[in-house]
């Protein structure tokens, strides 16, 4: 896979993962996780055992396929057969593709319960079982599919938990499942990766989207993930981004499969470069070139601040995370800041005429590229035509004019979130671990449902989603 050697959290864990041992594995974001756990579940599958000896949960369809992709790739000389299943997809071709005896199944936990009900997944013979994104998994918005599903397999199986974040009252629940699990944790001053430069911006609510798209003119992201708190956001953000020129789409639960994976398909080969997304897409996707994470709404609990800067600033690169807050949001900041253990720099919205010159730049870069690319000789005679009457400097002028994405106040809606619960005294969000608990029992934002691909009783994948209606009861995550 051209790696070179191991990260220090794949050093820690792989011989605990061949021992045998139970194992917590937490390291930050972007430090080959899938790895650490793949590669001794790869090693310890028998090729020539048709059964289903591992299992691995993920908590949202994208990662699913993703980490059997990268087990695809550790596991391709050896010829394990792997399989991933997930909501939204047809069940028929899953079934039919189960009859052809994977050893390793990564799933999503809606589907996985589907599949041991219709008793075409077959999990007695498991060995090891691992929970990526642990946390998350372990949440009280999983729980009980997890319960469900543990059922089924030994009882002597191997189990791996890993994740960037494990917070206390996660990690007690965790030890219910585990056998004298050993506990890795790379050790570093910070939650999060070191070469992501983080900022707020302080901004009323009605300024965020001026403000934002002033920021992407100035920042010129190659690849940028926005996050926003609801599906409605999303939706409002992708479309007045695009009505404002820029090459942006959105993905969140009520989307169907199809579109969920055409539009990442389209981010990863860069055909978009804006990805509007709710926290279904802030865990553990790795997309290479995501340079900039904007928080358009700040997150209601540090963990989701970490995994939603943790897409961009992975296995080395840098990034740059830029979180909005409302004034009224600022203790929600400084409870993000208390977890990482890492501050914020402000950031001062750029005026509009900083935006402009980010373009004319832009503009400028693109002009000095064609020259140097030197293919111009079918224009020189055009342009010699051109200076005979005109001068020289207005010529070039208008060519930037012409190039420079100008300031675009075409209409858009975007609709006023409610703040987050207001947090009064500073004490109130220092106990309880941190703000941890805090932020969970507080009241729901604004009502709206937020989205980790669905809700506790529909299947947290959408799977179970039939058909309308559905969407309300989805509503209750992990954050009301
Ligand atoms: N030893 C290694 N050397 C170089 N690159 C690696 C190594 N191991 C993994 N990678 C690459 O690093 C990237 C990040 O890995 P991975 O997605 O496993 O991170 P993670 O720790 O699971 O992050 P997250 O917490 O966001 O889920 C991947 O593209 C992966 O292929
Ligand atoms: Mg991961």
């Amino acid at each position: 896979m051209g790696f070179e050697e191991a990260t220090p959290i794949q050093e820690g864990t792989v011989k605990y993962g061949m021992e045998g041992r139970d194992i917590i594995g937490q390291a930050q974001t972007g430090t080959g996780k899938t790895a650490a756990f793949g590669i001794p579940l790869i090693e310890k599958v028998d090729p020539k055992n048709p059964d289903v000896q591992g299992l691995i949960i993920a908590p949202t369809r994208e990662l699913a396929i993703q980490v059997s992709e990268e087990l695809y790739k550790i596991g391709y000389d050896k010829r394990v057969k792997i399989l991933s299943v997930y909501g939204g997809q047809e069940i028929g071709r899953q079934i039919r593709a189960l009859k052809n005896k994977p050893q390793i199944i990564v799933g999503t936990p809606g589907r996985i319960q589907d599949h041991i009900n219709r008793r075409t997944l077959k999990l007695e013979n498991v060995q090891t079982l691992v929970l990526d994104e642990a946390d998350e998994m372990l949440n009280m918005g999983f729980i009980d599919d997890i319960n469900a599903i543990l059922e089924t397999v030994p009882e002597n199986r191997q189990t791996l938990l890993f994740s960037a974040t494990m917070p206390g009252p996660i990690r007690k629940i965790a030890d219910n499942f585990m056998k004298d699990p050993v506990e890795v944790k790379i050790k570093s001053k910070e939650m999060t990766v070191e070469n992501i430069d983080q900022y707020f911006v302080k901004a009323h609510e009605r300024e965020k989207f001026d403000v934002l798209t002033r920021l992407l003119n100035v920042h010129q992201p190659e690849l940028a993930i926005i996050f926003g708190r609801t599906k409605r956001r999303v939706d409002e953000l992708s479309q007045a981004l695009t009505i404002r020129g820029y090459l942006a789409e959105g993905i969140h639960g009520d989307l169907s499969q199809a579109k969920r994976s055409s539009v990442l398909r389209q981010f990863k080969e860069n055909k978009i470069d804006v990805l509007v997304a709710t926290d279904v897409a802030a865990r553990g996707l790795d997309i290479s070139g995501v340079t900039h994470v904007y928080n358009f709404d700040i997150p209601q609990d540090p963990e989701s601040y970490v995994h939603r800067i943790g897409r961009t600033g992975r296995a080395g690169k840098s990034g740059m995370a830029i979180t909005f807050v409302t004034p009224r949001e600022m203790g929600y900041l400084r409870i993000v800041e208390e977890t990482t253990k890492k501050r914020m720099t402000p950031l001062r919205p750029p005026t509009s005429d900083e935006a402009l010159l980010g373009q004319q730049r832009l503009a400028i870069e693109s002009l000095k590229e064609i020259v140097e690319k030197n293919d111009l000789n079918d224009y020189r005679i055009l342009a010699n035509e051109l200076l005979e009457n005109l001068d020289a400097v207005d010529v070039v002028a208008a060519a930037i004019k012409s190039m420079t994405k100008e300031p675009d106040d075409s209409p858009v809606t975007i609709s006023e979130e409610r703040p987050l619960p207001s947090r009064r005294g500073k004490d109130n969000h220092r106990g309880g671990g941190g703000g941890y608990k805090g932020g969970r029992s507080s009241g729901r934002p604004g009502g709206r449902s937020h989205d980790r691909g669905g809700s506790r009783r529909g299947g947290r994948d959408g799977d179970k989603r039939g058909g309308q209606g559905q969407s309300r009861s989805r509503s209750r995550s992990k954050f009301e």
